[in-house]
């Protein structure tokens, strides 16, 4: 690994004016650090930030406070106003829109950002090596000459990829580069893309509502919501560990046990949660809970197991009692809909699992498998290793209130 392709952001913020309809919207206090190669995805619904992060990265958006650094060049730096221009940081982006010029060759279009570099000058036969290698790399071999219109929208996208990749960057940085295409070529180039991160080795970081993608290609996703960084880890880990309400819902996890701890639990130590009812489940609880701390418990479908109820219980597994009320046939499986007292609760199950509506059923799932999690949206961010001294007394003096050390 490369030290000096370590990206970190550290504590950066932007506020927008106010609208018409509402508060300033933006970024509060994103800090992240990605060892160089990461294929790191910036996950959350529309306007959560994941844009604004991307451009204040690449120099397109100024942020108000806080630090980007690649390896330990300043991209950006509050304290001193460092602010290194867009062609001097040294990336490559693609966009939702592919920006390709129709007036140009495709071969044009890849050797766009060599003929146009300050840094240095490339000849005719350089400019023609990188681009055909460009092009190769994106499976383009042979396309130079003809026009992008001719193409298709995937092939499109490949051209705007290799004139991201063309002066071989240290950073790629991608907008949604896949929501304009259909379902099934969307498939395809999420392999493709991660094939090719992974070829180049370039340290990445993707833009995506799209929670199959991000898992997909992710070594790492950041979920982001209105403006906060509310979780980071590997793809399992947002998945299976959801932090917060939000996260649990944003990854699909309708199924939410509220309650309180019963006591003391520590960090991915198994607690038991007191429900309203009465009866008590068990689960892991990836951070520390205090006794009679709310919590909650994200308990997803397809960890849950129906059974007739005097099927006998397993250990280490929760059981409740409810009533099948809905059952939908997904093709691969089938969705019941589950009323346990007032609740609601989903489950996936195999095909050859099928509960009728109406039957009364136990509902097993797992000690390990179910998940505790904060009731509330509190920021559990671990942050970054300060970036230097001064940066780290600046940091102790603006940690926000309530921060998790
Ligand atoms: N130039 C701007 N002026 C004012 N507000 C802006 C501007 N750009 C973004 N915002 C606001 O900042 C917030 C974050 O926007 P951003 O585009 O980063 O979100 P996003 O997560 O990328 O959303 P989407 O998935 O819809 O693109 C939103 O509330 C947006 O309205």
């Amino acid at each position: 690994m490369n030290p000096q392709d370590i990206l970190s952001v550290d504590s950066l913020s932007k506020t927008y004016p106010a609208t018409k309809s509402g508060a300033g919207a933006g970024l509060d206090q994103i800090s992240f650090s990605l060892d160089s190669g990461t294929f790191f995805t910036l996950l959350g619904p529309s306007g959560c930030g994941k844009t604004t992060t991307l451009r204040c990265i690449a120099g397109l958006e100024q942020p108000d406070q806080g630090a980007i650094r690649l390896g330990n060049k300043y991209f950006f730096n509050s304290n001193d106003n460092t602010n290194v221009a867009l062609n001097e940081r040294d990336i490559g982006m693609v966009f939702q829109s592919y920006a390709i010029w129709p007036h140009m060759s495709v071969f044009e279009n890849v050797a766009f950002p060599l003929r146009v570099a300050r840094d240095r000058k490339y000849g005719a036969a350089e400019i023609r090596k990188l681009v055909e290698e460009a092009l190769d790399t994106v499976n383009l071999g042979g396309y130079g000459p003809r026009s992008p219109t001719q193409m298709s929208g995937g092939q499109q996208q490949r051209v705007a990829l290799a004139r991201a990749i063309v002066r071989r960057p240290r950073l790629l940085l991608l907008d949604e580069p896949l929501s304009n295409l259909d379902a099934l070529l969307r498939e395809d180039m999420r392999r493709e893309l991660k094939r090719l991160q992974q070829q180049l080795g370039v340290t990445t970081v993707y833009v995506t509502h799209d929670q199959s993608e991000a898992l997909e290609m992710s070594d790492t996703i950041a979920v982001l919501n209105k403006g906060r960084l509310v979780q980071i880890g590997s793809p399992a880990d947002i998945y299976q560990r959801p932090r917060d309400a939000f996260v649990a819902g944003f990854m699909g996890s309708p199924n939410l046990l509220q309650g309180q701890a019963t006591k003391r639990v520590g960090v991915n130590e198994i607690g038991t949660v007191r429900l309203s009812d009465g009866s008590a489940v068990q689960a892991t609880f990836p951070y520390a809970v205090e006794a009679a701390q709310a919590v909650a418990v994200s308990v997803r479908p397809e960890i849950i197991e129906l059974k007739q109820r005097s099927a006998p219980q397993e250990n280490r597994s929760n059981r409740l009692h409810g009533v099948v009320t809905n059952c939908a046939f997904l093709g691969h499986a089938y969705r019941h809909t589950l009323k346990v007292g007032d609740l609601n609760l989903q489950s996936v199950a195999a095909i050859d699992k099928r509960f009728e509506v109406g039957s009364e059923v136990a509902i097993d799932f797992s000690f390990e498998a179910s998940s505790g999690l904060e009731k509330n949206s509190i920021d559990h961010t671990p942050r970054p290793a300060p970036l230097n001294a001064r940066d780290a007394a600046r940091a102790e003096d603006a940690a926000p209130m309530g921060r998790a050390a």
